[in-house]
């Protein structure tokens, strides 16, 4: 059997990632793929109670490295109960947020150096990297004010920073994105959400079929 394919979604907050990635987990399941959909920080128990020392509002006091620390121990702990065990049984995994969010939430937003947050995440995963990204790219105003006008989304830690962050975020996305160009798949977020799933559903279903043949 082989390997399965890791496709993860970034973007800023509000950026529509979990929407498109719980529809697109419909389709592609209905076409008859075997599908695990995840997330980070989270996705399994340890994981999400990591997320919750990270996440709480409470917790204001955290320091960078810390955080950036506690993002990696949660990363490693999904990928060797979740992600990986589902790759070695041929699944195509959706993940929700991977590295690339330190890079540019740390990394960059904070100012601890991609590069240092890059190397610091490779002890957490051994070389395992996405097969395909995609980026959902959107003023970070609009996707604070969508999540803000959704009344079922707890707003946490992180969507407390100033707009300027939220900025810097995605300015550290841009970086990356040069640096990782083959990976990453761009799409316009702003877009109404029914253009988005589409344009994310073909360009996932035409990287699945040319990785299966
Ligand atoms: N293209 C779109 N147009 C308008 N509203 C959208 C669009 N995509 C998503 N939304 C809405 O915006 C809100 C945030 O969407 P969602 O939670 O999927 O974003 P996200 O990128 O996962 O955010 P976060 O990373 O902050 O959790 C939701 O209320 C969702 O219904
Ligand atoms: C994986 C990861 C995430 N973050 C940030 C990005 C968001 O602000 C939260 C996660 O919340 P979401 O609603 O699930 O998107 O955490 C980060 O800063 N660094 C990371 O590695």
């Amino acid at each position: 059997m082989s390997r399965g394919i890791f496709i993860t979604f970034e973007g800023p907050e509000g950026a529509g990632k979990t929407t498109v990635l719980h529809k697109l987990g419909e389709v592609l399941t209905d076409i008859g793929y075997q599908v695990v959909i995840t997330r980070e920080p989270g996705g399994i128990p340890i994981s999400e109670q990591i997320r919750e020392v990270i996440l709480n509002k409470d917790n204001t006091v955290m320091d960078g490295r810390t955080e950036a620390l506690l993002y990696a121990a949660a990363r490693r702990q999904h990928l060797v109960e979740k992600v990986m065990p589902a790759l070695d049984r041929g699944v195509i995994v959706l993940c929700d947020r991977f590295i690339d969010s330190s890079l540019a939430y740390q990394g960059h937003a904070r100012g601890l150096s991609i590069d240092e947050v890059y190397k610091m995440n490779q002890f957490a995963i051994a070389g395992v990297m996405p097969d395909l990204t995609i980026y959902f790219d959107i003023d970070p105003a609009l996707g604070l004010q969508r999540v803000h006008s959704n009344q079922e989304r707890e707003v946490n830690r992180l969507d407390m920073e100033e707009l300027q962050f939220h900025e810097k975020v995605r300015e550290g996305y841009q970086i990356i994105m040069e640096r990782f160009r083959e990976r990453f798949y761009i799409v316009d977020a702003a877009q109404p959400l029914d253009i988005v799933v589409d344009t994310t559903k073909r360009k996932v279903i035409e990287f699945i079929k040319e990785r299966i043949q």
